[in-house]
This record gives structure tokens, sequence and C-alpha cells, in this order.
């Protein structure tokens, strides 16, 4: 009898998108109906924040310091195979870095379930809504190039944060992302809300690889899911050689030492250099007696309350493209200096 095997869902989408927020909603949707949810997460930086938000009792396992379609092949096949015989979940979700090619991963996930038994259902996308029209707009670099093929690759697609933006701008980014990718099912979400049973469907309905097909699938309804096969940069590039399309993005992760102000370290990130369009952090402030998970995707800063499990030491990690690390690190050691000289008068 064929082994049960266990479904894969890759949730894809720029850095800052909105994944985990989907991640936390979707883990918990499974969980109260009775399933038992399994987690990949991958970071840049050092240190896996995210995966504070994912309730304790959700197996999770971590590849991080760097870009899962970077680290070597066999890795993402390694956690997938002990989260399968460690943990037997129903269902596993992996997330990716924002910058990671959703084709290599694929291409990894497909390959370990010759081996291993799970199964890739579906890719999901989570696209920053303003950010993608915004660079639409001004330019179509390496950042825009790769969230066109996110795009490409998904069965569901969430044009996340339409909170900002407003009707015409609905339109005009409803249409781009439709003409990219016309087969998945698509839909306008506000902090990743969506409709479960989207998910669910999903499961039921399995995935087609588009770079496996031989050309644009016809599917006769909404969420029939099948990418076109056509001009997709990456998909000639397997075996003789990888070529990276996030070679120029960064990261810098920075260790507290002491407690900053939280006035002066708002400041700081507010002043932030437009090349660093992500950073997040678990930080203690020098005003205020909790601690706090802080966020800032694309110039947009957000502070929550949190208490985090288990050791947790006061850490920032900022990404972006070819922004001196330096400048960050020094402006940082500032504000701890100046917190420090605060303390002794
Ligand atoms: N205004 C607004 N903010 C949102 C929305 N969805 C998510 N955010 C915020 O955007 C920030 C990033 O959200 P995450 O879910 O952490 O994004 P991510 O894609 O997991 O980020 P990475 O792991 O860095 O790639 C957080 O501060 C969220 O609260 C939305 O619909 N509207």
């Amino acid at each position: 009898m064929a082994q049960k095997r266990v479904t894969v869902f890759i949730l894809s989408g720029f850095l800052g998108s909105g994944k985990t927020t989907l991640l936390t909603k979707t883990i918990d949707h499974f969980t109260e109906a009775g399933r038992k949810p399994a987690v990949i997460m991958n970071e840049i930086g050092e240190v896996n924040l995210d995966g504070q938000l994912v309730a304790n009792e959700v197996p999770m396992s971590e590849l991080l310091g760097g870009c899962i379609c970077c680290s070597s092949r066999g890795d993402l096949a390694t956690a997938l195979h002990e989260l399968v015989t460690g943990e037997q979940p129903d269902l596993i979700f992996i997330e990716s870095t924002g910058i990671a090619n959703p084709m290599e991963i694929i291409d990894e996930v497909t390959d370990a379930s010759l081996i291993i038994p799970v199964e890739l259902k579906a890719v999901i996308t989570v696209v920053d809504a303003p950010q993608l029209l915004e660079l639409n707009r001004t330019s179509r670099g390496k950042t825009y190039r790769l969230m066109k093929e996110q795009i490409r690759c998904a069965n569901l697609l969430l044009l996340n944060k339409t909170d900002l933006l407003t009707g015409t701008a609905l339109e005009e980014v409803n249409a781009l992302v439709r003409e990219w990718n016309p087969y998945a099912s698509t839909h306008f979400t506000v902090f990743s809300h969506i409709d479960m049973r989207l998910v669910e469907m999903l499961e039921e309905e399995g995935y087609a690889p588009t770079h496996l097909t031989d050309g644009p699938a016809s599917h006769d309804h909404e969420s029939g899911n099948r990418a076109s096969h056509e001009e997709h940069e990456h998909a000639h590039e397997h075996g003789s050689h990888h070529h990276h399309s996030h070679s120029h993005v960064m990261a810098y992760t920075h260790f507290f030492e002491r407690a900053v102000d939280s006035n002066a370290f708002e400041e700081f990130v507010s002043k932030l250099p437009q090349e660093v369009y992500r950073a997040k952090g678990i930080l203690s402030f020098s005003d205020t007696s909790s601690r706090f998970l802080f966020q800032y995707a694309y110039r947009e800063m957000d502070f929550v309350k949190i208490t985090p499990k288990g050791e947790v030491p006061d850490v920032a990690v900022f990404i972006g493209e070819n922004f001196s690390r330096d400048a960050v690190r020094d402006a940082l050691l500032k504000l701890e200096s100046m917190s420090d000289n605060e303390a002794k008068y």
C-alpha cells in the first residue's frame, strides 16, 4: 500500500511582505482543525526571530545564516526527513527567506519527495502590494524581478497590505500580477487574512510545478493553478551551475550589550538608508520594562510587546542592498553608549 505523504506548502514572498503573519494564522487554523502542522524556517540573519511568533508546541526546524537556495543542497531535505521521522506531522510549512528563489526550493522539495514521504501541494506567495507597485513605477531592478518570479510560481497569491493602497492602485497592482500569473487564485488581503478553505483546497488539489510542465496548462476553475512555462529565468539553470538573483542582498546582525532608549532607537530606524529595506529584532529599552519585537518593512515601523521563549539575546537584523554595515553598527553602538552615559548620571 502506498505510504501516506506529508503535505508540504512553500510560503514565498519578498522580505516583510507578510509571510509570518500568514504562517501563524494558518498554523492556528490547522491546529484547531485537529491537524499537526510543523514548520521549517529559513532566515538570512543569525537568529530566527519569526520563530518567536510560532506557538511552542509546533515542531520547528531552523535553517539559519543563509538562504535556502544558497545553502548546500540537501539541508532542506535533511530538515524534512528529520521532521517527518521525528515528529510525524500532517503538514509542513516551509517559510523561505524573502530573498529566496522559489524555483530552487520547489526543486529541492520535489527532489526530496523522491526519497522522503512528502508531497509539495502548493506555493503560496505573499506580495507586498504597495512595494510592488512602487517598484513597478520607479525601478525595475533585481528586487522587482525576484518578486515577479515569486509571483509566477504561486498557486495562491495574496496581494497584501492593501490597507495602504487606494482603489485605483489596487486595480493597477492586480492587473500587473494577473498578467504575470493568470493561473493562481489571487486575493486582496490585509494582514494576510484569507479564507483558510483556499489553503485546504490546495491540499486536495496538489501542485503542478511550473518548470516541469510542457506549456501553459488548461484548468477550468479559478483556483486551477498551473503557471505558465514561458521565460522562467531560472528554469534552465539547475544542475550545471547555480545562478543567484540575490547576490546583492546582505544582512547585518547586531547583538546589543545594553538596552537603548526607545525614542532614540525609533529615530535611528526612521533615518535608516533607503537601501535597508527590512529589519527586525527583539529589544529591551532603557525606558520601558517589557521587551519588544521590532519590525521594519518597507519604511513602516512596528513594535509589539513580547515575552520571548527561552533565552533570547537583544538582537536586531538589518537586511538590504549594498548598505554600509559599519554605518549601521556605529550608529547602534552610539545608541548603546548614550544609554550607558545616562545610566551613570
Ligand atoms: N499595514 C500593514 N502591515 C502589515 C500587513 N501585513 C503584515 N504587516 C506588517 O508587516 C511587517 C512584516 O510582516 P511579516 O509577516 O513578519 O513579514 P515576512 O514576510 O514574514 O517578513 P520576512 O520574514 O522578513 O521575510 C510586520 O510588522 C507586520 O505586522 C498589512 O496587511 N498591512
